[in-house]
């Protein structure tokens, strides 16, 4: 009988099999491919064949299809966005893609970044999305910059390719790519999806505005949320990402009716697409205007006050003395004591610490929710020493800022208020590893 050992080293030996066997037959394609080429962009039989259905279209046809073949693209961000634009325009026959990403592929990517299969978990992403892109067609060259792109790499970068795809998620990336675009004169198709709703216009194209221009001072980070906090169901990125593979094929052939000096949102609540018309470009604009100040990539995060903003980067308002460590929590958590987890209630009902209460950060000035809590403490204090207030969230940056809305609103009670360093991320690392992670 087989044993599972068996039928495991059977798949493994299969797999090599199968690789060995797309090697050869890309090999055998791609020396068809040689030997019919005869000019950088004149299409092989097999090409034909294969994109035969776009090249039938009047608004494609041969020539069309050979401007593809000697084009170039850029796309920054191998993610929720990233992922579709890529799949369509290596469907397309797009000569040359560079793709542009420094992190590695997490379970929690794979509902909508399709690219990345969940054997790629824990790879960088630009690996597995070249790896799946090969598959895909390998008349393309898919190359992978896995780097954060950053005012050191960007111009180098953004000038080997003709259009340049934004599918970051942060607003010091934006900056950086529209500035960049501009400064070599690159069309710059940019995206944006978050929940249910997605964003998408192309800048600096045909004499249409920059994002600078319709942007000229970044918002308030905190009113920017990502994926990674708000959420996003996987087709809103599938939609807005697949239309800026769209927009880029219609920018590489010179089509008319291109996304510029407008902008489409898109709501799937209730799947409409609306056309907001854009400003003109500013004269008086700081990067693209008559009289530019910006002439060279300048500290984008710092421009932006971003980092407070990215999930990765901890804040760091309290002193490391007003912190405890989830392991230190976890020693004192059969002592009376009150646990605040400023979490929604949504991300509260996927996982909390036993007997925590949900207290959401925005309610913790409404005067009913710190009287029930001075009332709680009020019933479990009973010795004279000050009494233990915890605070947690997900990761320990919004759990800093309970402590000192507590503290206020606490004042002139005995109570003290902590919070546990790194939140529930650090429970589930250095306490309870089978505790959820999100
Ligand atoms: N400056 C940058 N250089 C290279 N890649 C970037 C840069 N800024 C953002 N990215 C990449 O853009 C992608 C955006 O993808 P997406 O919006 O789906 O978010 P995510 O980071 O993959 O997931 P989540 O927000 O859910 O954790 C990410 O893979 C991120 O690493």
């Amino acid at each position: 009988m087989e044993t599972a050992e068996s039928l495991l080293e059977e798949i493994v030996d299969l797999k090599k099999k199968l690789t060995q066997k797309e090697a050869m037959l890309r090999k055998h394609l791609n020396q068809k491919y040689e030997e019919t080429e005869s000019g950088p962009e004149k299409l092989t039989n097999i090409e034909i064949d294969k994109y035969s259905r776009q090249i039938i279209m009047p608004e494609i046809g041969m020539k069309g299809q050979q401007t593809l073949k000697k084009s170039s693209v850029l796309i920054v961000g191998a993610g929720g966005l990233g992922c579709p634009s890529a799949l369509y325009l290596t469907g397309a026959g797009i000569g040359r893609i560079g793709i542009v990403d420094y992190d590695k592929v997490k379970l929690n990517n794979l509902h909508r970044q399709l690219l990345h299969p969940e054997t790629s978990a824990g790879q960088p992403k630009v690996f597995s999305a070249v790896e799946s892109l090969n598959r895909l067609n390998s008349f393309v060259q898919i190359i992978p910059y896995d780097m954060k792109m950053d005012r050191s790499n960007a111009l180098n970068t953004v000038r080997k390719y003709d259009v340049v795809i934004d599918a970051t998620d942060n607003v010091a990336t934006r900056y950086l790519l529209n500035d960049a675009c501009v400064l070599t004169s690159r069309p710059l198709v940019s995206g944006s999806a978050l929940k249910l709703e997605g964003q998408l216009s192309v800048y600096n194209y045909s004499n249409g505005p920059c994002y600078r221009c319709l942007f000229p001072v970044p918002p308030p980070p905190e009113t920017v949320t990502n994926c990674g906090d708000g959420g996003v169901l996987g087709a809103v990125p599938g939609v807005i990402g697949v239309l800026q593979a769209l927009e880029t094929v219609k920018i590489l052939l010179g089509h008319k009716g291109v996304l510029s000096k407008r902008l489409l949102l898109f709501d799937g609540s209730d799947c409409s697409f609306r056309n907001v018309c854009l400003r003109d470009r500013i004269p008086s604009c700081c990067v693209c205007g008559n009289q530019p100040s910006v002439t060279a990539l300048v500290d984008y995060e710092h421009f932006c006050g971003a980092m407070a903003n990215d999930k990765h980067t901890k804040i760091h308002l309290l002193d490391d003395t007003d912190r405890i460590q989830a392991e230190v929590y976890h020693g004192l958590c059969t002592q009376p004591h009150i646990l605040i987890d400023v979490r929604s209630p949504l991300e509260f009902e996927i996982c909390h610490l036993p007997k925590s209460l949900n207290v959401p950060l925005k309610d913790l000035v409404l005067e009913q929710v710190i009287q029930q809590l001075k009332e709680s403490i009020a019933e479990k204090c009973s010795s004279d020493n000050d009494f233990p207030v915890f605070v947690v969230c997900r990761r320990g940056n919004d759990s800093q800022k309970g402590v000192l809305a507590l503290r206020k609103a606490l004042h002139g009670l005995r109570v003290s208020v902590r919070d546990i360093i790194g939140g529930l991320h650090s429970w589930a690392k250095d306490v309870d590893p089978s505790f959820p992670v999100y």
